[in-house]
C-alpha cells in the first residue's frame, strides 16, 4: 500500500509558526482537501510534502513514491504555447510527447489557443495546460495547490472526473481549495489548517 505519513510535523516560515503539530496519514485511494484561512499555511504544507521546503516529520511509503506537482503558478513559459510547455516538460521528465496533445484536447482547451504563446491565454486556459501534466505520465502521488483556481464549470468538471480516476485507481491526492469540490468524488477526506491546532 502507498501511503504519506505526516508526524508530529510542526508548519512554520522562517521563526514564525503556523501550525505547532499536525499528524495525518493519506493512504492509497485517498484524497485529502486542506482548507483554511488565507495565510493559515497550505501552500507552506503542500511545499513541505513536496520536498519544495525543508521539514521532519513527513514519510512517504514506498520513499521514492512520483508525484506530481502543480502549484498556484503553473510553472509555464509564457513565450511558449501549451503545447511546446507539455514538449519541454516531457523532454525534462523522459516521458513521451505523443501524449501531449490527447493530453490538452482531454482538458478542452481549443486547437488555436494550444499553439498560441501562454501570455496570450486567459487564466482558466494556463490552468488547463498546466493541468495536462497529470495525464501526461501516471504518478501515484498529486500534490495540487488551488488547482480549481480560474477553472469554469467545465473545467472543474473535468479535473473532477480526473481526480475521481486517479483515487478509484488507488492513488493519491492532497489538494488544497477555497471552493467546494466538484460532486461525486470518492473517499474525500477535508481538514482545516487553524492557528494553535493540535
Ligand atoms: N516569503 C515569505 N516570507 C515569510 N513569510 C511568508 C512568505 N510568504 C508567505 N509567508 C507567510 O506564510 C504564511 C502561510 O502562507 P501560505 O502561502 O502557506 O498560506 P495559504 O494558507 O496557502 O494562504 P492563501 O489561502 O492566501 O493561499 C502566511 O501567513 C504568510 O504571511
Amino acid at each position: 500500500m502507498t501511503r504519506l505519513l505526516i508526524q508530529a510535523l510542526c508548519i512554520r516560515r522562517g521563526d514564525r509558526v503556523l501550525v505547532p503539530t499536525l499528524d495525518l496519514a493519506v493512504t492509497s485511494g485517498e484524497l485529502l482537501h486542506v482548507r483554511g484561512a488565507n495565510g493559515s499555511g497550505k501552500t507552506t504544507l503542500l511545499e513541505m510534502l513536496a520536498g519544495l521546503r525543508p521539514a521532519e516529520g513527513i514519510r512517504r511509503e514506498p520513499e521514492d513514491m512520483p508525484l506530481h506537482w502543480i502549484g498556484h503558478r503553473n510553472a509555464l513559459a509564457s513565450h511558449l504555447s501549451p503545447i511546446e510547455n507539455l514538449q519541454f516538460w516531457c523532454g525534462v521528465n523522459g516521458v513521451d510527447a505523443a501524449g501531449v496533445v490527447p493530453a490538452l484536447e482531454r482538458m478542452r482547451l481549443p486547437p488555436a489557443a494550444r499553439r498560441r504563446p501562454v501570455r496570450m491565454l486567459s487564466a482558466g486556459q494556463k490552468r488547463r495546460s498546466a493541468l495536462a501534466r497529470l495525464l501526461l505520465v501516471q504518478r501515484p502521488l498529486w500534490l495540487l495547490d488551488e488547482p480549481l483556481d480560474g477553472l469554469d464549470r467545465d473545467g472543474i468538471a473535468i479535473l473532477g472526473e480526473l481526480l475521481s480516476a486517479h483515487v478509484r485507481a488507488g492513488g493519491l491526492v492532497v489538494m488544497t481549495s477555497h471552493q467546494a469540490l466538484p460532486a461525486n468524488l470518492p473517499s474525500v477526506r477535508e481538514i482545516e489548517l487553524a492557528r494553535g491546532m493540535m
